[in-house]
């Protein structure tokens, strides 16, 4: 059975008509991500299948219909969000926002938090140096960790990500990638929204291509790494540009 199943999505604002007829799954233990261009329609289909704008179509997560559930109520069910904005509480303590992650768990007198903030800090060392930090005065790639250890604090058992590497340093980018390779291991369901079709098609096992709103293509995600249409529209510049990088050093 899918972890989560999108069954033609539409998505409008206005006369725009940002997602058209989109149809994904992700299943057990799987990361998946949705690739495109800027302004295909990636961040809105996200945004679509967890209620933060309206859409038609069907949304089902572990069996169930979605109807514009609360983004809270979603992350009690375990469908946690890594926005874009990464939506952090600035003038807090980077050990708080984690803390805040696990919120509703605390109100169910869940155990096994301290255990769970342990593990966030083992698997990013940096947020553990800098706990007593104010979010907001940490870096870019630093408020990314924040934002991924945070949901992780809510135990996802479905975990979305949209462009997690927007804006940052390729090393950083590598670190995110690394640790979502990670959760991948550890069978922590994905679903990846991303720019970065190079690093996000390695990660992922299956792969969707928006392109204006449509689904051009889909596959598994090396098929799709080696796709000649992708080589070519995706990853074509980039290639040029790490040859360019490499032949100066
Ligand atoms: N709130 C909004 N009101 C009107 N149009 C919007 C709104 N949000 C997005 N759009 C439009 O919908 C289309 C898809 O945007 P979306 O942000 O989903 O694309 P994207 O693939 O995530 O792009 P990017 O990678 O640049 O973030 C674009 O044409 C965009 O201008």
């Amino acid at each position: 059975m899918s972890i989560l199943e999108v069954n033609h999505l539409t998505v409008r604002y206005g006369a725009v008509e940002a997602v058209r007829n989109l149809s994904l799954h992700v299943d057990k233990g799987e990361a998946v991500t949705l690739i495109g261009p800027n302004g295909a329609g990636k961040s809105s289909s996200l945004k679509g299948i967890i209620g933060l704008v309206r859409s038609s179509g069907t949304v089902r997560y572990q069996g169930h219909t979605l109807a514009q559930q609360s983004p809270e109520a979603l992350a009690a069910m375990g469908m946690v969000l890594v926005p874009e904005k990464r939506e952090l509480f600035a003038s807090m303590e980077v050990e708080d926002n984690l803390l805040l992650g696990a919120f509703s768990r605390y109100q169910r007198g869940e155990k096994g938090i301290r255990e769970d903030l342990e593990r966030v800090y083992s698997l990013f060392p940096r947020l553990k140096e800098r706990r007593k930090q104010l979010a907001g005065t940490m870096s870019g790639g630093e408020q990314q960790m924040l934002a991924i250890g945070r949901a992780l604090m809510a135990r996802p058992k479905l975990l979305l990500l949209d462009e997690p590497s927007l804006g940052l340093a390729p090393l950083i980018v590598q670190e995110i990638f690394r640790i979502l390779g990670e959760l991948k291991k550890e069978g922590v369901p994905i679903l990846l929204v991303e720019q970065n079709a190079r690093m996000a098609l390695k990660l992922a096992d299956r792969g969707y291509v928006l392109e204006a709103g449509e689904l051009v293509m889909e596959g598994r995600g090396q098929d799709l790494l080696h796709d000649q249409r992708v080589v070519e529209s995706y990853l074509g510049i980039r290639a040029t540009e790490e040859a360019t990088s490499n032949a100066e050093r």
